[in-house]
């Protein structure tokens, strides 16, 4: 199959069903370097297993998944770590770690043969941690962490990874406002410098279109719409996706979506 020149994640003719719903049929795009996508839909409707399916974690009803030009399923897991990082939606701590060791883990797919960590790599993981606002917290036990410091260390974890492309589960979850606005922005605009992407999902429209320039519509019933945001975010289409009424006001850092 042809793939887009240039596309870090192609879709084509992607068919996702879970639990017998159709979250996505026949559905085509390209992220390219720089892009930002938003991932918007009601609850349940398929956000998250959308968002695996792209991950690799999950196989799809019909269509294919290319990363960096590549079918997804013929490339290594170290490859696709390589080029593709996942923020899950909820953190398990499997074993108790430091926070420096957990961010350490975001090197692993660019380790050497014998698996050492360099001190390129130990450098890496704590510009991560203070990128995410955590410097100073290297020797804390995870398990000591706020529900906050716990996602800006997801975050961190996955700064370290630098892949090409992030998958991004609902990101500001547990963050306060500060942290959503100033983490977002500084993300996207070391994408947008490095040519690299995220796919977000994402419950607030009003923050994918401050920080997302493309955006995909989960309707339910296979039912999607992707474009640029500026099109294709409109207030009705925002509360058809909500079935709730929605305004798209002017503010001051581009459109607010509020409920009527
Ligand atoms: N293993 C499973 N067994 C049965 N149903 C499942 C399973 N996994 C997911 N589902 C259902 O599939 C649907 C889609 O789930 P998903 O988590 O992808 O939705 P979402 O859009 O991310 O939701 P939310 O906005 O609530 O996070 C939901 O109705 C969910 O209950």
């Amino acid at each position: 199959m042809m793939t887009e020149a240039g596309a870090l994640l192609e879709v084509r003719g992607l068919t996702v069903t879970v639990a017998g719903k159709r979250v996505c049929e026949a559905l085509d795009f390209a992220v390219r370097p720089g892009e930002r996508w938003a991932v918007l839909g009601g609850n349940g409707v398929g956000k998250t297993t959308l968002l695996h399916t792209l991950a690799g974690l999950r196989a799809p009803a019909a269509g294919t998944v290319h990363l960096a030009g590549a079918p997804l399923q013929r490339l290594s897991r170290r490859a696709r770590a390589q080029h593709l990082g996942l923020l899950a939606q909820d953190h398990e701590d499997a074993f108790p770690a430091r926070v420096l060791e957990t961010a350490l883990i975001g090197r692993h797919p660019h380790l050497g043969r014998w698996g050492w960590e360099s001190t390129a790599d130990l450098a890496a993981a704590r510009a991560a941690l203070a990128e995410a606002g955590l410097a100073g917290f290297e020797t804390r036990s995870v398990a000591s962490l706020s529900g906050g410091e716990r996602r800006r260390l997801g975050l961190a974890t996955l700064l370290a990874q630098a892949p090409a492309v992030l998958l991004l589960d609902e990101p500001t979850n547990h963050l306060d406002i500060a942290h959503q606005i100033g983490l977002l922005g500084r993300l996207a605009a070391r994408l947008q410098a490095e040519g690299r992407a995220w796919v977000m999902v994402s419950h607030d429209p009003t923050l994918a279109a401050r920080f997302c320039d493309r955006a995909l519509l989960l309707f339910g019933a296979g039912e999607a719409l992707a474009g640029a945001c500026a099109e294709v975010l409109t207030a009705a289409r925002a509360s058809r996706l909500y079935g709730h009424p929605l305004a798209r006001l002017d503010g001051p850092a581009g459109p607010v979506f509020t409920p009527r």
